[in-house]
C-alpha cells in the first residue's frame, strides 16, 4: 500500500527549542519547538519535572511487590492514598522519585520499605519507560520485588512515612488480582493506576486463558 505522506518525509524529527512558560518547585511547563518528519516546524506544550536527575535512570520507580507467606496465597502489595492532581484516592503500586546517585533497584527497595514497611528482594527491572509521552517527558522503571513474609520484619511491617504522607497498604491475592480490584472500584470512590490494571489483566490472561483452550477443557 502506498503512503502519500511518505513523499513529504525529508528529515528525522528533532527538537530545536525549549521555552519556559511557567515553573513551580516540582514541575515546569515548556513550549517545545520541533521539526516534524516532513520538515515543518511545530510546537508542543510539555510538562517536565524540575527534579530530573543527572544520572541515567528514570525520574521515578514503581514497585510490583509480591508478598510470599507460608499457607497464604501470594499477594500483590498495593498502596491507596489521596492524590491531589486526581482530587481522589488512587490504587497504585508503591512508587516514588529516584534520589541522585541512586539506582532504580535501591530506590525501589527504599520506597517499598518507607510506604509499606516490607523489606524485599529485587527479581527484575524494566528499562526506562515513558508514562504519558503526549503530556510529559516523565519516566519510570518498574521493579519486580519478592517479599519473604515469614521473615521477622515482614511479619509486623512498620511504615516510615514522611510529613504529609498518608499511605494505606492494601494486599490483594495475585490469582484474583483483577476481580479484587474491580470489587474495590465498585465499593469505593477510587481511581486505579493504568499500570496496575494492565498488570491485572495480563495476570488474569496468564492464569485463566490456558484453561479456556479447547484442548484443556475436556
Ligand atoms: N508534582 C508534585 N507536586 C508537589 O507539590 N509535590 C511533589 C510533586 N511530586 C513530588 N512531590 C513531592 C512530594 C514528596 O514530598 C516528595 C517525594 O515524593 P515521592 O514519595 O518520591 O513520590 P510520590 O510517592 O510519587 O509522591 O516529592
Amino acid at each position: 500500500m502506498s503512503n502519500p505522506e511518505a513523499s513529504k518525509e525529508t528529515c528525522a524529527p528533532h527538537v530545536v527549542k525549549e521555552e519556559l512558560m511557567a515553573a513551580g518547585q516540582w514541575l515546569k511547563l515548556e513550549k517545545m519547538t520541533y521539526v516534524d518528519r516532513s520538515g515543518s516546524t511545530r510546537t508542543w506544550e510539555t510538562v517536565k519535572r524540575t527534579t530530573r536527575l543527572t544520572n541515567p535512570s528514570a525520574d521515578a520507580v514503581g514497585v510490583i511487590a509480591l508478598l510470599k507467606r507460608t499457607l497464604h496465597k501470594d499477594c500483590v502489595v498495593m498502596v491507596k492514598q489521596f492524590r491531589p492532581p486526581m482530587g481522589s484516592y488512587t490504587l497504585e503500586f508503591p512508587a516514588g522519585l529516584i534520589d541522585e546517585g541512586e539506582s532504580a533497584e535501591v530506590a525501589a527497595l527504599r520506597e517499598l520499605k518507607e510506604e509499606t514497611g516490607f523489606r524485599g528482594e529485587v527479581v527484575g527491572v524494566t528499562p526506562v519507560t515513558c508514562l504519558d509521552p503526549g503530556l510529559s517527558n516523565c519516566t519510570t522503571q518498574i521493579v519486580m520485588v519478592n517479599i519473604n513474609g515469614d521473615e521477622g520484619e515482614n511479619i509486623n511491617p512498620t511504615q516510615q512515612l514522611g510529613d504529609g504522607e498518608f499511605v494505606e497498604v492494601v494486599l490483594l491475592p495475585l490469582d484474583e488480582f483483577q476481580s479484587k480490584i474491580d470489587v474495590l472500584l465498585k465499593k469505593e470512590d477510587i481511581v486505579v493506576d493504568s499500570k496496575v490494571y494492565m498488570f491485572a489483566m495480563g495476570m488474569a490472561q496468564a492464569f485463566f486463558k490456558p484453561m479456556e483452550l479447547p484442548v484443556l477443557k475436556q
